[in-house]
């Protein structure tokens, strides 16, 4: 099969498969870690409560071959769900805002276990501004069009107040950013070509919610 074909078919994964596999990844690591050396989708499914035949359909889009009644080998299993989901490759990315957000971000260090590495962050508070968090510079948001040059990086981290949230995107889109990775409650507009991929905390919290008030009523 030619790379382009290759290319094709893996944009053809539905999102809730990609937003499952680093899940089943995680949980396969964890019983690598209690010696297990291979695993079934039916054990997958008892540690996280998910239909085994979901699990092996969304594992039929990874390139690996399960035994019968053995399962799947840990360790090929692992490796080729890592590689399958970019994170054997560091992504660099730059952040905007090191607010609560994106300073507890900066901090993290389970971004680069799953392929992202935060090299620089940009902000605009002069206590900030010459500093470092864990180890990684802060500059002011000025100095931005320079470090592009400077580091090798495609990605935006998105933290900065809402009310700018759009003005520091397309700053980034103009210097060069092909992804953004935005944590503000803006829905941000790029060109067709940039990839955008919202997150909130908060969405998940309110699914909780109401959840737990349908369980108290029950
Ligand atoms: N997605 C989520 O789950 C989630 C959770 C918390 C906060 N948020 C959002 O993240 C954003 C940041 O929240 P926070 O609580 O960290 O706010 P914060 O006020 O603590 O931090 C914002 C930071 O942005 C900086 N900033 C201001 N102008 C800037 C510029 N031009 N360039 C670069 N940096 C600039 C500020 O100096 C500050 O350090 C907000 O939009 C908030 O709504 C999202």
């Amino acid at each position: 099969m030619n790379s382009q074909l290759q290319k094709k078919d893996s944009t053809k994964v539905p999102e809730p498969t990609l937003r499952r596999l680093p899940w089943y990844l995680s949980n396969v690591k964890l019983l690598r870690k209690r010696g297990e050396r291979f695993v079934s989708s039916t054990q997958i499914s008892k540690e996280i409560n998910i239909d085994a035949s979901q699990i092996a359909k969304d594992l039929s889009y990874v390139n690996i071959s399960g035994r019968t009644r053995v399962g799947y080998e840990i360790d090929t299993l692992i490796a080729v769900l890592e590689d399958f989901l970019g994170f054997t490759n560091i992504h660099k990315a730059f952040l905007f805002g090191v607010g609560s957000l994106g300073g507890a971000l900066l901090r993290d260090s389970g971004l680069n276990h799953f392929g992202l590495e935060i090299v620089a962050a940009f902000d605009v508070n002069p206590d900030l501004v010459g500093t470092a968090l864990n180890g990684i510079p802060i500059y002011h948001s000025d100095d931005f069009e320079e470090k592009m040059q400077a580091y090798d990086v495609n990605i935006g981290v998105l933290t900065v107040p809402i009310e700018i949230a759009q003005k520091i995107t397309d700053t980034m889109v103009a210097g060069g950013i092909k992804a953004v990775w935005n944590f503000t409650p803006f829905r941000i507009r790029v060109p067709e070509d940039i990839v955008v991929q919202n997150t909130s905390l908060y969405a998940h919290l309110a699914v909780m919610f109401n959840r737990l008030n349908f369980n108290e009523i029950r």
